[in-house]
Parts: structure tokens; C-alpha cells; sequence
């Protein structure tokens, strides 16, 4: 049987989010809808999208993820899985860890029943200085995730990582190891570093291990502090873009096919060529 097991519609919403949760979260709802009732099974949100983007804002919209009842976002996410009866990756949001106060950048999936299915802190912080473009530090006020997420579907495995994770290979190279076929990033990518590696990095990991690979980021807004580059899109296991939004709000919805997934392994067949005999202390 193929790591997909029977073809499915994925959606992006890219969605246009401001500064008030409350109203970002009704948004996010509505659009959520509007994707199910194009057809989608499973809806992905994108980075951060009940508040604005920068580590001012973290310990503000920050909320306690441990149940339905201390969070908001919790409470709405899962309510509008169940109601589509989709799966729904929740972007992200900030988290406070009750216990030891320390921030996260996470990510909650919920089964098309509303129940929670996985929970993703990011694990790659977004810590970059690139003179006269953009210096961004998450680790100022955020923690690192310690896992790996993997979650499970009637079509078959996911892998989740947010935005900065998926510079880092090892992520998506290991959840297709064990089975995904495909990795899903909630991320805002920037004005700098948007335009040259953004598509790059989703083509790479996608032909890198011959999955699909879908990145859903927030709508641009000018008026934000941190301005997203957008461009949600969903690419296929050879590398191909299927579609791709621009900068404002919109909604992608692709099918996805197992048989994509075995004719391009098939063809070009390095899962089954690999030398694991001479690759060598590759955690150093
Ligand atoms: N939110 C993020 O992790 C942004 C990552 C980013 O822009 C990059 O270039 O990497």
C-alpha cells in the first residue's frame, strides 16, 4: 500500500489577521468553512494567526494549551474540526507553559471529531541577523520544542514542523523516513529571506524525499510590524509547485494522489538507492 492512502483535497488559508484574537479567531473560522465546504479534508492555518507576528507580542496572546477550557484558540479550533468534520493543523500560536512559565511557538491538530491529534512546539527557533534587512531573535522570549511531530490520518502520516524548522532537512527527511507523505509548515517567511528561499526550501524537502510538501503563511499586511511574504503553496513530490498564492488573503485547495507519490519514486528512485552504509556521524 502507498504511504497515501487514498487521494484527498489539502487547503491553505491564507489568512489576513490582525491585532485582536477575538476577531482573528472568528476569521479563521469562517475561512475554515469556506474550505470545507469547497471540499477540503484537511485545513491548515498559518503561523501565528491569532496575533500579530514579533516577540513583543508572545507573552500578550500567549495562551495555556493543556485543555479546551484555559484556551480560547483551543476551544475554537477543535469546535470548528468537529463542525467541518476535517482535519484541521491550527497554525500556530504562542503557548505558556503554566508549570514553568516558559513561551512556545505551537501548533495544535485536531481530528475531524475535534479531538486534539498532535502538538508541535517549534523546534528551530527563527534567530537571524542579516545587516540592513532583518534582525529577528524568537529565542529572546521563546523556548525550543524537543520533539518531533508526526500525526496520523485515514490517509495515512503527516509530518509537522513551523516556518524556521524547515531549514533544517532532518525534520522532513526523518518523518518521510517513517512513512509521511507529506510535511505541512504553518510559517511567515519575510521580505528578505521570502523571495529567495521560500519556494526553494518547499522544493527541496519535497525532491529531497519525494513527498508533498505544503507551506501556509498569513496574508501580507503592510501596516504589521513584521510583513509575511505570503505566498502559500503546495508542492508535489517531484518538485513541482501546484499552486502558489501571491501576497493577500486566499484560500489553496490541491488534490493530492498516492499515485503521484509512487510514479515519481518509481521513475527517479532514491528512496530505495541510498547508501547507508557510508553516511557517517551525520549528528555532528
Ligand atoms: N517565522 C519564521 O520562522 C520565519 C523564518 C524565515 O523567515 C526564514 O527566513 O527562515
Amino acid at each position: 500500500m502507498s504511504i497515501l492512502r487514498r487521494p484527498l483535497k489539502l487547503a491553505l488559508v491564507q489568512l489576513a489577521t490582525g491585532a485582536d484574537k477575538s476577531t482573528n479567531l472568528a476569521h479563521a473560522k469562517a475561512k475554515v468553512i469556506e474550505a470545507a465546504e469547497a471540499g477540503a479534508n484537511i485545513v491548515v492555518l498559518p503561523e501565528c494567526f491569532n496575533s500579530p507576528y514579533g516577540t513583543n507580542f508572545f507573552p500578550q496572546y500567549a495562551e495555556s494549551l493543556s485543555t479546551r477550557e484555559t484556551s480560547q484558540t483551543f476551544g475554537t479550533l477543535s469546535a470548528v474540526a468537529k463542525e467541518t468534520a476535517t482535519y484541521l493543523v491550527g497554525g500556530s500560536i504562542p503557548e505558556i507553559d503554566p508549570t514553568t512559565s516558559k513561551l512556545y511557538n505551537t501548533s495544535l491538530v485536531f481530528s475531524p471529531n475535534g479531538d486534539l491529534l498532535a502538538k508541535h512546539r517549534k523546534v528551530h527557533l527563527f534567530d537571524i541577523d542579516i545587516p540592513g534587512k532583518i534582525k529577528f531573535k524568537e529565542s529572546e522570549v521563546l523556548s525550543p520544542g524537543d520533539k518531533m511531530t508526526v500525526f496520523e490520518t485515514e490517509y495515512g502520516k503527516i509530518g509537522l514542523g513551523i516556518c524556521y524548522d524547515i531549514r533544517f532537512p532532518e525534520l522532513a527527511m526523518t518523518a518521510a523516513r517513517n512513512g509521511c507523505f507529506a510535511m505541512v509548515y504553518p510559517g511567515a517567511f519575510n521580505m528578505t529571506t521570502g523571495p529567495l528561499h521560500w519556494s526553494l526550501l518547499a522544493r527541496s524537502r519535497a525532491v529531497d524525499n519525494q513527498i508533498y510538501v505544503a507551506l501556509c503563511s498569513p496574508a501580507r499586511d503592510l501596516n504589521a510590524t513584521y510583513h509575511a511574504w505570503g505566498h502559500s503553496m503546495v508542492v508535489d513530490p517531484n518538485g513541482e509547485v501546484l499552486e502558489e498564492l501571491d501576497a493577500e488573503e486566499g484560500i489553496v485547495i490541491v488534490n493530492l494522489d498516492h499515485r503521484r507519490i509512487d510514479e515519481v519514486r518509481r521513475g527517479i528512485p532514491v528512496t530505495t538507492q541510498r547508501r547507508f552504509d557510508i553516511y557517517k556521524n551525520v549528528a555532528e
